[in-house]
């Protein structure tokens, strides 16, 4: 085999309804690849549908892909749209299920085609916020006979476990299927929208709650597969016809070549699973496509579970794959683009999800109806003729032809019969519906009790640790109380050693005082002996209050100048105007010693006196001294025990505090999970309430309906001579087809405004 030879890939398929629809789209080069100098190895043709791969390899030659629209690199977020997902998203809103998937090698642009960088921006958005666009003028555009409701879940694939990206704490949501509901997956959140803000606000946290990593590839890798799903119900208000469409926007995790992303560790086991969840995604392509395959394996992972109608059952798919241009890339690109060329092949059955309206019932039997009544007339008319020209009319003529009659009749009512069997049958599955919500309702009330238990216990526990608070605040106020004495007595004490301290200093003056007093003695005129003892004495005194020395020297030679003075003013006196004799002299002399002496004496009492006081003080000095120290000592010891205390309290306040702030959150968030629950509640009794009205109103109508089709058989077989089918006639009115108009459309807002979807009720008789 010549391997250089062209390949030409997806050119001889033929166009057939019903087929997954692929587009592809290539990005520019990104800075990674424009810096390692890489070079673009696609071309594009210029039909638009077609791109060819010049390999790098020797031995391989061009290989040419066609494909439904190849986007090249210059293609704009805008034109992706129109060309790819706008075609699905109107295919919806005519009640087909559709989804749009975007398939390719990690970093090739699959998040910036669905979402866009910049949801806000209105050339870089991407999807799924034009698709929300086209869904509210859609609804916006329609006749106001139209009633729409709008709901989005938005979930991701991680790890092999779903995700609620509306509720996170949802982390393992389980896949189930159901005649009413087909595969869905249980418990997640679908939230009802009534305009294009509530979408985006429900998208951005999604957002926000979506796995994302980093790849040498791609800083925002993305780690999931991410689905965002809207569903549109409408129901024609005039003849209470419904239908409903889903899309899935499917954001796929990147494939990659791990040795080339440099996955390790976590990423690793990410890479791992996500390129097994990918080639399960593949196998179940091939065997849906390959002719042979018996089984096809969409149990084998999460993601193919949830694709299952998507990929071979009842939906519009269109598959969007990315691919980087640059060589480096080349491998990852053919494999992309052979995957896209396989899924091309994967043949859908997609329907309109429509309900069967009463009025649409009655519209086919007053056909039916009308077309007896020409016949019979035709019949009358041509008997009558075929007598007047002499002809009899035979009797097994007649009868074979009442036999035809009868045989065409029976053929319509059976039709009509079997619409109506599967009506009830619709039926039986909305009782089970029902049912299966009362059971829903009966557990959520359970689960209201079992909450409202616990809100019951949540309040009794804040209770009592609203009253433990008030204990321990009580015991902090009395601490502080204490605290507070201690203090006081502290300050008193206090004061008490500074009286002392002030007392003490006071006493020192005074002896001061008294010292400097006695060495303000005159001694000149004190006899030799006795004046050098007293100056032995005052030399003793000095030596004593050695501090007060200088002051003592300075008062005494003042005080002996002035004593002198004296003493000379006291000898003048006595002796004025007389020479004294010795003896006079003597005499004198000896009554100035004697007083000297007396007065020497008293000061040296005074003296002792004063010594004894002072030792007295010095004494009083070191006891408050020692007082005062183990005063201080126990207000240390007191005030750090204080301290420990304090801290301590303050410790369990602060725990106190939090443990309280934390029942207060569950306390709250208890709260408003019961006020949703309430809300669920009263929208599936309400919801319940409507439909019962409805089944019971409709049950009265196939009963009129049974009514007037034994009539219709009884004609038929002739049992009854006048066709009831005229009189029913006239009252059964024509069916109104909804849309194209420019009034405005009501837009259901929540469960309790959820328009009525029809639904035929079994006769319950
Ligand atoms: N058509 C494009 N035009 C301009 N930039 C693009 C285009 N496609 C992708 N990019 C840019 O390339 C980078 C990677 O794109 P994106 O995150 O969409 O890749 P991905 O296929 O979703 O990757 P992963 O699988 O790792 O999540 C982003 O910065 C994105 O803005």
């Amino acid at each position: 085999m010549d391997r250089t030879r062209s390949m030409k890939f997806g050119d001889d398929e033929p166009e057939t309804k019903g087929n997954v629809t692929v587009v592809c789209r290539f990005r520019p080069l990104n800075q990674k690849e424009k810096d390692m100098n890489d070079k673009p190895c696609v071309d594009f043709g210029s039909d638009g549908k077609t791109v060819v791969v010049k390999s790098q390899y020797e031995n391989q030659g061009p290989q040419t892909f066609n494909f439904d629209i190849v986007f090249n690199p210059d293609s704009t977020q805008n034109s992706v749209y129109e060309g790819a997902a706008k075609p699905i998203v109107e295919s919806v809103l005519e009640g087909f299920n559709g989804t749009v998937l975007t398939y390719g090698q990690t970093s090739s642009g699959k998040t910036h085609t669905m979402t866009g960088p910049d949801m806000d921006d209105i050339n870089q958005k991407g999807i799924i916020p034009r698709m929300v666009k086209t869904v509210f003028s859609h609804i916006e555009n329609c006749d106001d006979t139209l009633e729409f409701a709008v709901k989005v879940a938005y979930c991701e694939i991680y790890l092999e476990k779903i995700r609620d990206l509306l509720k996170p704490e949802k982390n393992n949501l389980k896949i189930s299927e159901d005649k009413a509901r087909g595969i869905y997956i249980v418990d997640l959140t679908e939230e009802y929208v009534s305009n294009e803000d509530e979408v985006y606000g429900l998208m951005k946290m999604g957002q926000k709650n979506r796995e994302v990593g980093f790849t040498n590839m791609n800083e925002g890798s993305s780690r999931s597969h991410a689905i965002f799903s809207l569903t549109v119900s409408q129901t024609n208000t005039r003849d209470l016809s419904a239908k409903s469409g889903k899309l899935y926007l499917v954001d796929l995790a990147g494939s990659e070549k791990v040795g080339k992303t440099g996955a390790e560790g976590k990423r690793l086991d990410e890479a791992k699973n996500i390129n097994k969840s990918l080639s399960t995604l593949g196998l179940v392509i091939f065997s849906l496509t390959d002719g042979k395959s018996t089984h096809v394996p969409y149990r084998d992972s999460k993601l193919t579970r949830v694709l299952q109608d998507s990929l071979g059952g009842n939906s519009k798919t269109m598959l969007i794959i990315t691919c980087s241009p640059a060589s480096y890339n080349e491998a990852e690109t053919v494999s992309t683009l052979r995957f896209g060329i396989r899924a091309k092949a994967v043949k859908n059955k997609p329907k309109v999800n429509k309900e069967y309206s009463v009025a649409e019932l009655k519209l086919l039997l007053s056909q039916a109806n009308e077309l007896i009544n020409k016949k019979d007339t035709r019949i009358i008319w041509l008997e009558k003729h075929f007598i007047e020209i002499g002809g009899t009319i035979p009797a097994d003529i007649e009868g074979e032809e009442l036999k035809e009659e009868t045989l065409a009749s029976t053929q319509e009512y059976q039709e009509v019969m079997g619409i109506l069997e599967s009506e009830k049958q619709k039926l039986v599955d909305e009782m089970e519906l029902t049912a299966s919500l009362k059971q829903e309702i009966s557990i959520y009330n359970a689960k209201n009790d079992n909450l409202l238990r616990e809100n019951e216990n949540l309040n009794s526990k804040l209770m009592d640790l609203i009253f433990t608070m008030n204990e321990i605040e009580d015991k902090l106020n009395d601490s502080k109380e204490e605290c507070l004495k201690v203090k006081a007595k502290g300050e008193s004490q206090e004061k008490q050693i500074k009286v002392l301290e002030d007392s003490l200093k006071f006493q020192e003056r005074k002896i001061e005082e008294q010292n400097q007093e006695i060495s303000r003695i005159p001694i000149e005129f004190i006899p030799v002996a006795e004046k050098e003892h007293l100056l032995k004495e005052i030399k003793e005194l000095k030596i004593r209050y050695n501090a007060q020395e200088e002051i003592l020297k300075a008062s005494y030679t003042k005080i002996l100048d002035e004593t002198n003075e004296s003493f000379k003013d006291k000898f003048a006196e006595k002796f004025s105007g007389n020479t004294p004799n010795f003896q006079e002299m003597a005499h004198f002399l000896e009554l100035e010693r004697e007083s000297w002496t007396t007065e020497h004496k008293n000061l040296l009492s005074d003296l002792e006196n004063k010594k004894s006081i002072i030792e007295e003080l010095e004494n009083d000095k070191e006891q408050s001294r020692l007082v005062y120290e183990e005063l201080e000592k126990n207000r240390a010891e007191n005030d750090q025990k204080l301290k420990d205390k304090v801290n301590n309290l303050e410790k369990n306040l602060e725990q106190l505090t939090v443990s309280y702030q934390v029942l207060g959150t569950k306390y709250q968030n208890s709260k408003s999970e019961i006020k949703i629950r309430e809300g669920k509640i009263l929208q599936c009794r309400d919801k319940i309430n409507k439909m019962e009205k409805i089944m019971r109103k409709q049950a009265e109508e196939i009963n009129e309906l049974k009514a007037k089709l034994e009539q219709l058989e009884a004609v038929k077989t002739g049992k009854t001579g006048e066709p009831t089918g005229r009189a029913g006639h006239a009252k059964i009115k024509k069916g109104i087809k909804g849309g194209g108009g420019n009034s405005r459309v009501r837009c259901i807002l929540n469960m309790n405004d959820y328009p009525v979807v029809n639904k035929p009720t079994p006769n319950l008789d």
